[in-house]
């Protein structure tokens, strides 16, 4: 059977240039980066090479990247980091973020709250977009830090950073950004989107999974949350894993030394991939914004149909694809970013989210296009709230 596989928001393959240079680590790079003889003069050049490819891609100094075990460790540190350092020098405890974060944002922020900090929420609108002028009105002189994601893993819908960006240079709390989904898919340059932390995880772009980096810019102070040696400058302490370090590293540096085109591509898929079931499959529509929207990211709602159902079904074509909706997050509540944006249950549990990659073609998406017409129909046709809806419209 023909295999399909959008869920790259999920996690990616890894890529055989990945691979190739991790397995020369672990065959000839054991030495530990910290030991002072050649073995380990080595393996830290190996791990500074890696930091340089890593900041380069993401306009940064070499010294302002730290690596950690996966994107949500790179958000921990970064939102309780700079939360407990500031609380401790006095500065405040109120926090700003937004009802979409990933959980890595989310649920650290709700921590905080029980550690007497004060988050506010910000809503999003319809196609799940925050208003800079909401994070404005939002700020207080004892806000202390601002996290808000770069674009969103469910919907794609991309925050606008860079303004928000500028607007918090004249205010001293720090910014951060959750990155892991726009690194290697749009151009990030923390200098022009004007942050202070940046996350990254290296398996949504065809890295090892249990690697990530976070930014930390030049002056700013973060707790650490474990305690041991001197790596990563303290702030991530334990000897380096060095090849999925460089494993990050070589998949950054080509994701976007391959951006321009292949996100051209992918926009182009997911364009067709949209309209043709927009059109094509009457009661659906686009969640997240028609534009501003990461170039591989296709969230659609089919009303009137289980998300459960119609992942099952799919994956019965080989089809692989997800959602936000109870069942895959083994949760009985639907995902928290479509509520944000307004939708009814009923709507948020029909939705369907496809994420393209780099191996997905023209014929992948006709023949998903094709599938999905025949299932969401049969599907339909046993479903007494679908008949009810055909009833009154006749
Ligand atoms: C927006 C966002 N943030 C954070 C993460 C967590 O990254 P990791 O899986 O490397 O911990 C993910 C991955 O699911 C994500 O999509
Ligand atoms: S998708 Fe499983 S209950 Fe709605």
């Amino acid at each position: 059977m023909r295999k399909i596989y959008l869920d790259h928001g999920a996690t990616t393959p890894m890529r055989n240039e990945v691979i190739d240079a991790m397995v020369t680590i672990y065959r000839e790079e054991f030495g530990n980066p910290s030991s002072i003889h050649q073995f380990g003069r080595s393996a830290k050049k190996q791990l500074e090479d890696a930091r340089a490819k890593v900041a380069k891609a993401i306009g940064a100094d070499a010294k302002e990247i730290i690596f950690t075990g996966s994107g949500t460790e790179a958000d921990n540190i970064a939102i309780l980091g700079t939360a407990r350092m500031k609380a401790k020098q006095g500065k405040g405890k109120h926090i700003i973020t937004t009802t979409i974060e990933h959980h890595a944002v989310l649920d650290t922020c709700k921590l905080l709250e029980k550690e007497g900090f004060e988050v506010t929420y910000l809503p999003v609108d319809e196609h799940g977009i925050l208003a800079v002028q909401s994070v404005q009105d939002a700020l207080r002189d004892d806000t202390i830090l601002v996290t808000i994601m770069h674009a969103n893993n469910e919907i794609g819908s991309v925050q606008p950073i860079a303004e928000i960006g500028q607007l918090l240079k004249n205010h001293p709390a720090v910014f951060h950004t959750d990155a892991v989904q726009t690194v290697g898919k749009l151009a990030v340059d923390v200098n022009e989107l004007a942050v202070d932390l940046l996350a990254i995880s290296a398996h949504k772009i065809y890295g090892p999974k249990g690697v990530g980096a976070l930014y930390v810019r030049k002056g700013i102070r973060v707790e650490p949350l474990m305690i041991g040696g001197g790596q990563e400058r303290k702030i991530r302490p334990s000897t380096e894993n060095l090849a999925g370090i460089v494993g990050l590293a070589v998949a950054i540096d080509l994701a976007v030394s391959e951006l321009a085109t292949e996100s051209k591509r992918l926009e182009g898929l997911r364009d067709k991939l949209i309209h043709e079931l927009l059109t094509k499959v009457p009661e659906t529509k686009l969640n997240g914004h028609p534009v501003h929207r990461l170039p591989h990211n296709a969230n659609i709602s089919f009303e009137y149909i289980e998300g459960e159902s119609l992942i099952l079904s799919m994956d019965m074509k080989g089809i692989a694809v997800s959602s936000g909706s109870a069942c895959t997050s083994g949760s009985l509540d639907p995902s928290h970013v479509l509520m944000a944006m307004g939708l009814c249950h009923q709507t948020a549990h029909g939705s369907l989210r496809m994420t393209l990659g780099k191996d997905t073609t023209e014929e992948d998406i006709d023949y998903v296009i094709a599938e999905l017409q025949t299932i969401v129909a049969r599907l339909r046709e046993m479903s007494p709230v679908w008949e009810q809806y055909i009833k009154s419209k006749a």
